[in-house]
């Protein structure tokens, strides 16, 4: 009897392929010993998945707001299923650009925690959400990470004189504390995080 996945199982199936493949682009499969990949394997099984669901309802003079404002999500990767109303833009090059809706399609963020991890080689994305005149929107973010009490830090793995570390370790809770300090703006909690400027 197949069994239906229900969308939170959905979502982590494919953020776990998804960081197989990320892993294999940052060359940290079958290159280092079994049993540092056997750990760093466990961090992202037993990571933490939170799900956010937003609504935007219609708004009579859009260009006076913003749904949300630019940021980058916190995690690894965000899994984000959107419904048919555009309203995601992502900053590229210095200029907002529209991510169509796709019908059964997942759209896919890369987040802080895997910019730090792979020591800058990812770099997440600063994305916002515009609001629309006459229709509301919906969206579900799925964020995926370590588990909520583990640190994240560059890989020992992608760090040595040519690329020295870039990034201080971080956690969760570190992350509260910033954004419940200030106001979240842009990608000011990763910039608190660096080392030095890239
Ligand atoms: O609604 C969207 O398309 C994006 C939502 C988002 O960026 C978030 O929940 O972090
Ligand atoms: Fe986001």
């Amino acid at each position: 009897m197949r069994r239906q996945l229900t969308y939170s199982q959905q979502a982590k199936f494919l953020y776990i392929k998804l960081v197989e493949a990320v892993l294999e682009s940052l060359g940290l499969v079958g290159t280092t010993m079994k049993e540092d990949e056997d750990n760093v394997w466990k961090e992202f099984q037993d990571g933490s998945h939170l799900m956010v669901v937003n609504c935007y309802p219609s708004c009579p003079q859009p260009d006076l707001t913003l749904g949300m404002p630019p940021h980058s999500d916190y995690g690894f990767l965000t899994i984000l299923l959107q419904d048919e109303v555009e309203g995601l833009q992502i900053q590229s090059q210095g200029k907002w650009v529209t991510v169509e809706p796709l019908p059964n399609s997942f759209v896919v963020n890369v987040g802080d925690h895997l910019e730090i991890f792979s020591n800058g080689r990812y770099k997440s994305v600063l994305h916002r959400v515009l609001v629309n005149s006459s229709k509301s929107r919906m969206s579900v973010a799925s964020l995926h990470s370590f588990g909520f009490d583990r640190v994240v830090r560059p890989s020992s793995k992608l760090v040595d004189e040519a690329n020295p570390r870039r990034y201080k370790d971080t956690d969760f809770s570190s992350f509260l504390e910033y954004v419940s300090s200030c106001e979240p703006k842009r990608k000011n909690f990763l910039e608190s995080r660096k080392l030095t400027s890239v």
